[in-house]
């Protein structure tokens, strides 16, 4: 089943929480929180705090992506917040297994981000213990950017080795996901994907979603 994350990136900050709750409503199945702190991507956008706030307004699980440096500073923090899958990037961690330990112990999901210049085999160790892998489709920091078909041949690879190995893991893409995009995703193996600007600018969300699934 494939399952759409709207990206919070392109919501209206000035109300977050009413633009959380339009995607929802328009069949959402996660929100993807996009966590910048302006050094492992220039930009900055949100903490814990604001996502507890947000955990107030909807039951909607929450698609926490940690675009931090030290993302081991972070998994508590955003765990108490509310999160319901702590994903963080494999270019910032020193101890992998360590973190992904430390997001279980709050049983909730624990995922792995690789940017699209990072082989799959950073993350051969601990992939038994993820829920779910992120692949980058754009180089994390910004929203609407290009979508980088090389890293369909990345997602076809490792549905494979998911598949092979009877893994129960989610293979979620984010950037640049739009209709045409969305259907070489899913072809290639993905079944979670993010979108932000393709939603939020959609003039029909509901619609947008609808037709990002089926692709
Ligand atoms: O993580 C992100 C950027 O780092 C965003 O989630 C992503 O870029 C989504 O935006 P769009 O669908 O507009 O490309």
């Amino acid at each position: 089943m494939i399952k759409i994350a709207p990206s919070i990136l392109s919501a209206d900050f000035s109300k977050l929480g009413e633009e959380i709750n339009t995607v929802v409503t328009a069949g959402a199945d996660l929100v993807h929180i996009d966590v910048m702190d302006g050094q492992f991507v220039p930009n900055i956008t949100l903490g814990s705090p604001v996502v507890a706030a947000l955990r107030k307004t909807t039951k909607a699980p929450f698609d926490v992506h940690l675009m931090v440096e030290n993302p081991e500073n972070q998994i508590d923090a955003f765990a108490k917040a509310g999160a319901d899958i702590i994903t963080f990037h494999v270019e910032a961690a020193k101890h992998m297994h360590r973190i992904v330990q430390r997001i279980k112990e709050h049983n909730i999901k624990a995922a792995i981000a690789l940017n699209p210049g990072t082989s799959l085999a950073f993350i051969e160790e601990v992939l038994p213990d993820l829920d779910m892998v992120l692949l980058m489709t754009v180089n994390p920091g910004f929203g609407g950017q290009k979508f980088i078909p090389s890293v369909l041949d990345k997602i076809e690879r490792l549905r494979d080795i998911i598949d092979t190995n009877e893994f129960n893991i989610d293979i979620e893409v984010d950037g640049g996901i739009n209709l045409i995009t969305a259907k070489q995703v899913i072809e290639a193996g993905a079944n979670i994907l993010v979108a932000g600007s393709a939603i939020y600018n959609a003039d029909d969300m509901k619609q947008m979603i609808s037709d990002l699934k089926q692709k």
